[in-house]
Formats: structure tokens, C-alpha cells, sequence
């Protein structure tokens, strides 16, 4: 490990209060609004859990009804929009056409008043399936596609704009709980982006294109792309499990591991975990899942590293048959509910973050005439 300097990362520092979700507050622990991950994503649905965190509450069975067709409204794309998606290049970064998509759609329906937060909020969720999907087809396969579907659930909804037909209740399923997994995670660092950015004052649209920008990091949630790229590599568990030694012989990361303030587990891993078995048995596969558990194994073993959310959403995702660079946006499109949340909550209760700092630089000196400088 190499010497961070004190208070680097400003890892366990509280950075403000919050009643969204916790995270390891009781050992290992995720709960969203008082409600454990695993509780939801074996009960609710994505819809559900995302009027939780926007709207505070879980949905009575009218409440659920109507924000499933509001969403479902939602869903068209401006033609200014969908022209400026037409001129992205294929070979550009999907979280790069969210991060434009976004800070477009904000020129076109910007945020007057904090009075349309929730609006503007339903709409980014309603859109950002749509975005993607006809960027991705436009550029890949010369297809203008029709972004308005009539499914229900927002992950079945972007798997069928992607594969050009309605998915198969196994897959909206597990898009469903892949959601309910990544929506919320209270101060990460794309969500303290889009605090911080909130506490100016600033739009919606703004918080949401600054927290887009971080979760593109391989550290965040780029991750489950570089853990995809890695597994694929891969024929046997033998072959992961010497290229890992190597790799951490090396002092090289490995991608899907670790996490800022777990310390035994990610108590979603073991969620996704099982529904990425379920559909390596739907799909036979024989090399991918095996190989992820050893990469795993080894991790631990050597490590005491676990694996976080990440790490079998590469093989969950994969399965499903979706592009790995795709990987991190389905995070954006879950997401995007806890950075909103979190937005709204900062304003609630705003005052500027501006933390201090310790300097560490030199004394004060006079500023030398420039033929004296080396
Ligand atoms: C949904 C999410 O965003 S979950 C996070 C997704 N990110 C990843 O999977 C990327 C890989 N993991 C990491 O880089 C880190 O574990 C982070 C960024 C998640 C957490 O970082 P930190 O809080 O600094 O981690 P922590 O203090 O526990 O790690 C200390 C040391 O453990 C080791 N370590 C931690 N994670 C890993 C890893 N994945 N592979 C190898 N070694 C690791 C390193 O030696 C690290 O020191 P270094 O930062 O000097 O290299
Ligand atoms: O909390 C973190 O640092 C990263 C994470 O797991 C998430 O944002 O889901």
C-alpha cells in the first residue's frame, strides 16, 4: 500500500447529515429510508424503491400505478435532442453521451424554479434509458429507434430498446433488482458531486451532468467495465486464478473489489451474485461464472478483499447480452434517483460546502525577478 498523506480522500470523516440511506451503519448493513437492500430487491420493485427515495415513502398499489405511467409519459426524447445524440461518434464513451444528454436536455428544459425539482427529477429517470438506447442504435446500427416502449419497469423498458424486442421475464427481473441495487448509497463521490453542486444554488441538470462525470471513474462506477474486461480475458478459473496472483504480486488492482467503507462484505454482492448464477444456468455457461468465483476466491484468500457491487454485474450484465460499455450507464439510469434525493435534501438545508484545508506548501516568500528563477 502506499502512504496516503493524513486525511486524504477524507475517508470516515462525517461530511453532513442525511435521512436517505445508510451505509455499514450496522456492520454491513444498506438501508434505504430505514428499509435493507435485501428486503427490497426481494419485494419491491425498482419503481417502488424509486419513489422511496425521491418521494420518501414506499408507494401504496394507486401511488405505484400512477408513477408507473407518469414515468412511462416520460419517456420521449426533444428532436433537438435526439439530433444532437445523432452526432455523437459510436466509438465515443456511453457515460460521455449520458454526461451530454443530460447537460442538453438542461438547456432545452431547464430547472426555473426549485418549485419543478421533483419534475425534473421523474424526467432524468424517464430519459436516460431512452438517451442511451437511441445514441447506442443510431450509431451503431444506422437505426432511428422509437424510444416510447410500454413496459412497465425501466429496466425492461432499456432491454428492450436495446435488443429491438421485449425481454424475457428472467432479464426484467434482474434489471429490475440491478437497479434497486445501485440506486442509492448516501455520500459517495458522485453523490457528494452533486451535493456539493447543489449547495451553490445551482440546476438540477448541473448536479446531475458533475455527478455523471464522477461515476465514470474506474474507482466508482467504471468499475464493473474494467472488472468485465478483465474476466473476459479469462478461459479457465486456473488461468484467472494465476493471472490475479500475478496481478497482485504486481500491485495491480483488480476492479470489483474492495470499497471505501465496507469492511467485510458489500451486502449486494451476494444479490447480484445470485441472480448472475441464474443466468449463467439460463445461458449454459460454463467459463464466465466460474471464473468470476475464482477471481473471487483468490481475492479473498490472498487479500481478505471482497468483492463489491460491481464485480458480478459484469457477468450478470454480460449474460444479458449487453455491451460492456453500456455497463456503467445502466448504473446512471439507478442512480440517478439517490443523486436527485440527495439534491433535494441538500436544498433543504443548504449552506455552501466549502471544508477547509491544512496547508502543506511552502513558507510565504517574495516573488523572485524572473532572471533569478531556476
Ligand atoms: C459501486 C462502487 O463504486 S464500489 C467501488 C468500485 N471500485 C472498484 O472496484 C475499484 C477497485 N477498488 C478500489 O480501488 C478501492 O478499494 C476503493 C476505491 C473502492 C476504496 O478505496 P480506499 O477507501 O482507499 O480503500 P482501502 O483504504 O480499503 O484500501 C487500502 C489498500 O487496499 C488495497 N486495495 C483496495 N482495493 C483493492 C483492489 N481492488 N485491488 C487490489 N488492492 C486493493 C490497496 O493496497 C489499497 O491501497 P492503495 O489505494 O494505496 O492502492
Ligand atoms: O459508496 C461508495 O463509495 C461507492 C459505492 O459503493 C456506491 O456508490 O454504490
Amino acid at each position: 500500500m502506499t502512504e496516503k498523506k493524513p486525511g486524504a480522500g477524507l475517508r470516515g470523516q462525517s461530511a453532513g447529515q442525511t435521512e436517505i440511506c445508510t451505509v455499514g451503519a450496522s456492520g454491513n448493513s444498506l438501508r434505504y429510508r430505514g428499509y435493507a437492500v435485501d428486503e427490497l430487491a426481494e419485494k419491491a420493485s425498482f419503481n417502488e424503491v424509486a419513489h422511496l427515495i425521491l418521494k420518501g415513502h414506499l408507494p401504496n398499489q394507486d401511488e405505484l400505478d400512477a408513477y408507473t405511467s407518469r414515468l412511462k409519459a416520460l419517456r420521449g426524447l426533444p428532436d433537438a435532442l435526439k439530433e444532437v445524440l445523432e452526432r455523437i461518434p459510436a466509438n465515443a464513451h456511453p457515460m460521455d453521451v449520458l454526461r451530454t444528454g443530460c447537460s442538453f436536455l438542461g438547456n432545452l428544459e431547464t430547472e426555473e424554479s426549485f418549485d419543478d425539482q421533483q419534475d425534473m427529477a421523474d424526467r432524468l429517470l424517464a430519459t436516460f434509458p431512452s438517451m442511451i438506447t437511441y445514441w447506442y442504435r443510431y450509431s451503431h446500427d444506422g437505426k432511428r429507434i422509437d424510444v416510447e416502449t410500454d413496459d412497465d419497469s425501466i429496466g425492461g423498458h432499456f432491454l428492450h430498446l436495446l435488443h429491438g424486442k421485449a425481454p424475457s421475464e428472467l432479464h426484467a427481473r434482474v434489471m429490475d433488482v440491478s437497479l434497486i441495487l445501485y440506486a442509492e448509497h448516501e455520500f459517495n463521490a458522485s453523490t457528494f458531486t452533486a451535493r456539493v453542486c447543489a449547495s451553490t444554488l445551482s440546476d438540477m441538470h448541473s448536479c446531475v451532468t458533475g455527478a455523471i462525470g464522477s461515476l465514470r471513474g474506474p474507482l466508482h462506477g467504471g468499475a464493473n467495465e474494467m472488472a468485465m474486461a478483465m474476466l473476459e480475458k479469462y478461459h479457465s478459473p486456473e488461468q484467472a486464478r494465476e493471472d490475479v496472483l500475478r496481478k497482485l504480486e504486481e500491485k495491480e488492482k483488480i476492479m470489483g473489489f474492495g470499497h471505501a467503507v465496507y469492511r467485510e462484505k458489500d451486502p449486494r454482492n451476494a444479490i447480484i451474485r445470485e441472480w448472475s448464477r441464474k443466468l449463467a444456468e439460463d445461458v449454459g455457461d460454463d467459463t464466465l461464472f466460474p471464473v468470476s468465483e475464482i477471481v473471487e476466491k483468490t481475492m479473498w484468500d490472498e487479500k481478505k478483499l471482497f468483492a463489491n457491487a460491481d464485480f458480478y454485474h459484469a457477468s450478470a450484465y454480460h449474460f444479458m447480452g449487453i455491451p460492456t460499455s453500456l455497463f456503467t450507464p445502466i448504473f446512471v439510469m439507478s442512480r440517478v434517483t439517490g443523486w436527485c434525493a440527495h439534491i433535494m435534501e441538500q436544498r433543504a438545508n443548504n449552506r455552501i460546502i466549502r471544508p477547509g484545508a491544512d496547508y502543506i506548501g511552502p513558507e510565504d516568500r517574495s516573488v523572485p525577478s524572473i532572471d533569478q528563477r531556476q
